[in-house]
């Protein structure tokens, strides 16, 4: 098995660099078929190598030529294996017909899948639908799919788990739950988006000895942000001469009456970031709480707009946002800091408010969760949710600048011509108030340091999920808070973990 690969493709790239490979390298079609039947055996046997009982769900097609691969193979091996069909198999055709022929001279014959009970085995393997998913689930194919769901076995899913869509990581009607997922020839983008990350379990991916140059004339359609690749080489150095203006000044704006946490948390992750100067521009009251709990932060009550423009001044980088509220306070405050020529970042309520006016600027980077992005392109959530790429390409595309879209999965979409990336880092312990507003600081900590709008935007989702599963790993995800993230981001965000 090689190293998972950064880039990402959909099902119809994956499915041409296949003709690509057969069609004009000459690799025999059915060889690629043998080489996904064995890439998923090794890994099924590796993970459950005591396993005697092994049940292969096989569709109609490839994904289903697959299956039978994996069938002999466990046979070899000296299981006791149970070849379900969904589906008539007489149907089959090309190379599944051939890895169905050499099951059956194997003896291992075929039974239509009638509703069996799949509890019974100890090892599932879902060989049912892969690419050639063209729609809503139906037909025997959703019986077999809820069976191996209600099993409450361990699911090796043939390269997607049955049902997810490829492309989106929607689920199309049902979908098989796997603990690992095995897949070929190229990463599909649905398995690291949507439900995708719920559904494929660990994913494993075997190349099939494609030759790396079928996919070097392809653009990814997305691309893996993870924190091992992004972090070492995309922190801004710091000179041993530094001094205390030179990391850069981030202002917060945010913390209306009652939600002074909010910008107190994206401050601190500002100043845990790195930031050589950190601001806040608050309520009144707010101001003192803060300055006594956080004196490394410059607290700042401001009750007017006009209040805010020698504060916005002074700063490389303005974050608005984090409490800011939607009332007549955060609406002027807003007012300012649009007008003002500072690289911003734009969260929460800023964001609404934004929505109500959309304007356009290359020097942003918007953060929302799900629920923003719907009101930022007027529409529902569970529309964003279907296809998280396409809607932060659209946000992107309507209000220029970067788009982080947060969520399982966050996806950050840079320049229209970019691919998004797609954060492969951070767990759900992260789905709790306050997260964003440390994200929001991260992400203007970095831009004051010299990274770019996309830049900061890919580093500080890295750094952000890096820190949230370290936080989970000393204590669980259960009960995670922000701040447990604090002490990660210094840590993290020194290379050699905070050594001199
Ligand atoms: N040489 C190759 O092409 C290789 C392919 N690989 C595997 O092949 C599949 C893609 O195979 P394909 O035959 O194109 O489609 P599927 O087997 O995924 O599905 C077709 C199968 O499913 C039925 N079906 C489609 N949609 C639905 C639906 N909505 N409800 C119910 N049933 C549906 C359809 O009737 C067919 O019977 C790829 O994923 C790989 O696993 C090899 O891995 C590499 C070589
Ligand atoms: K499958």
């Amino acid at each position: 098995m090689t190293e998972l690969p950064a880039e990402l493709w959909r099902a119809e790239q994956v499915r041409e660099f296949d003709r690509i490979a057969i069609e004009e390298e000459g690799i025999p079609g059915f060889r690629l078929m043998s080489w996904a039947g064995r890439a998923t055996w090794a890994a099924a046997a590796a993970r459950w190598p005591r396993a005697r009982r092994v049940a292969v769900i096989c569709g109609g097609g490839n994904n289903g030529g697959d299956g039978y691969v994996v069938a002999r193979l466990a046979q070899e091996a000296g299981l006791e294996v149970t070849l379900f069909h969904v589906g008539d198999p007489t149907r089959l055709t090309g190379d599944a017909f051939t890895a169905a022929q050499a099951a059956r001279k194997a003896g291992l014959e075929p039974r239509p899948y009638e509703g069996d009970d799949l509890g019974e085995f100890d090892l599932l393997v879902d060989a049912l639908l892969g690419t050639g998913l063209n729609g809503e689930v139906h037909g025997s194919a959703r019986a077999a799919i809820e069976a191996m769901n209600k099993a409450g076995r361990p699911v090796v899913a043939v390269d997607i788990p049955s049902g997810l869509h490829a492309d989106t990581g929607a689920v199309l009607g049902v979908a098989v739950g796997s603990s690992v997922t095995v897949t070929f020839i190229g990463l599909k983008v649905g398995l690291f988006t949507g439900e995708g990350p719920d559904r494929a379990g660990e994913v494993v991916f075997h190349d099939l000895e494609v030759p790396a140059r079928v996919h070097a004339m392809a653009r990814p359609a997305a691309t893996r942000l993870s924190a091992d690749r992004e972090l070492p080489e995309r922190l801004p150095p710091r000179a041993r001469t530094l001094h205390k203006g030179g990391a850069g000044h981030v202002l917060v704006i945010g913390g209306d009456t009652g939600l002074l946490g909010a910008v107190r948390m994206a401050g601190e992750a500002a100043a845990r970031t790195g930031a050589g100067l950190v601001s806040l521009a608050t309520r009144h009251t707010h101001a003192p709480l803060i300055a006594a709990a956080c004196p490394f932060l410059m607290a700042h009550g401001v009750e007017r707009g006009e209040d805010l423009a020698e504060l916005v001044e002074r700063a490389d980088v303005v974050a608005v946002g984090p409490g800011l509220g939607q009332e007549l306070w955060g609406r002027a405050l807003l007012e300012v800091v649009m007008t003002a020529g500072r690289p911003l970042v734009v969260d929460a309520d800023a964001l609404n408010l934004l929505a109500e006016a959309p304007r356009q600027r290359a020097d942003w980077v918007l953060t929302p969760h799900p629920g923003e992005a719907a009101r930022l392109l007027d529409t529902e959530v569970g529309v964003i949710q279907s296809d998280r790429t396409a809607a932060a390409a659209g946000i992107q595309e309507r209000y220029q600048g970067v788009c982080v879209l947060k969520g399982a999965g966050t996806v950050v979409q840079g320049a229209a011509e970019e691919p998004p990336a797609i954060a492969v880092d951070g767990n759900p312990g992260m789905a709790v108030g306050g997260m964003g507003d440390l994200l929001t600081g991260i992400i203007a900590a970095l831009m004051a340091q010299g990274l770019s709008p996309e830049a900061a935007a890919r580093t500080g989702v890295a750094l952000h999920a890096a820190a949230g599963d370290a936080a989970a790993g000393e204590g669980g995800e259960r009960g995670l808070v922000p701040t447990d993230l604090l002490p990660w981001l210094r840590r993290l965000a020194n290379p050699e973990g905070g050594a001199p």
